[in-house]
């Protein structure tokens, strides 16, 4: 189980102080699917950063399994099982797509087949991209893909995916949705997808839309998404029905 407790994020700009992120609080119990939605510029990755390690929260606590985690390293957290998937994710010139599974499988010795299967779930064909170096010979949709391939590899109790929709086209989105309703569905895995996509918020258990570096509405897909789908000519609906609380 991963607890986000009260965690704030600050920084300094030429303008001042900044608060991307304020007082967030939330709990995702084991082999939960959890959406974060919400607009632009709203705290989603910064957010998914802080659980991975990759930005520290200037006040606030993550315990993962109990445990304090706040202070550990992108490694250490990996150790634990939390992997993230980048929104753009980076290239390794000179490393090919078998060696990042391999690599990403850690201990676990992948066979051909293995490899294959984890690019077929992401709708890749092994034949055609084991041996290719991760550079930038990829388009950035295969790369995208390769990388979601490489977090189903390391098997992680936690996965985080930062809008895997984005670059991807609509045969690979199918294909990609049924792997994370397949995960979801054998309990492989609790997963965070940040997503403006309404086929992956119908997959969730509980979506958190995210604005203004607040949690400003949470709730199951029925009592969010509705709401999202609304006329949105004013504005956000469930975001202007915080708004008119404060
Ligand atoms: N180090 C930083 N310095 C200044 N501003 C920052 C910093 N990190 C994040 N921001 C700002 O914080 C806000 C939140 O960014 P973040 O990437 O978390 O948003 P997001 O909800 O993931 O957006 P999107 O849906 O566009 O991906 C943005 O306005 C971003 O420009």
């Amino acid at each position: 189980m991963l607890e986000l407790q009260n965690i704030c994020y600050r920084v300094s700009t030429p303008e001042g102080e900044l608060d991307i992120l304020r007082d967030i609080s939330i709990t995702i119990p084991d082999q939960r699917l959890m959406v974060f939605t919400g607009p632009n510029g709203g705290g989603k990755t910064t957010l998914a950063k802080i659980i991975m390690g990759l930005v520290q929260p200037t006040s606030g606590r993550i315990l993962y399994n109990g445990r304090d985690i706040t202070g550990l390293s992108i490694t250490e957290r990996a150790r634990l099982g939390i992997s993230y998937g980048f929104q753009q994710p980076p290239r390794f010139k000179g490393i090919t797509v078998h060696d990042l599974l391999r690599l990403a499988a850690g201990r676990d010795k992948l066979t051909k087949d293995q490899c294959c299967a984890y690019l077929t779930k992401v709708g890749l064909c092994a034949n055609d991209y084991l041996d290719r170096e991760v550079d930038v010979s990829l388009s950035g949709g295969e790369v995208k893909r390769i990388e979601i391939a490489t977090i189903l590899a390391r098997r992680g109790s936690l996965m985080i995916f930062d809008e895997p929709e984005a670059g991807i086209d609509l045969w690979s989105f199918a294909r990609l949705t049924e792997t994370f309703e397949q995960i979801h569905r054998e309990h492989q895995a609790a997963m965070i997808i940040i997503s403006h996509q309404e086929r992956i918020i119908q997959l969730a258990d509980e979506i958190a839309v995210i604005a203004g570096g607040r949690i400003a509405h949470r709730g199951t897909t029925e009592e969010i998404l509705p709401l999202i789908l609304a006329d949105t000519l004013g504005g956000c609906p469930v975001l202007n029905r915080e708004e008119a609380r404060s």
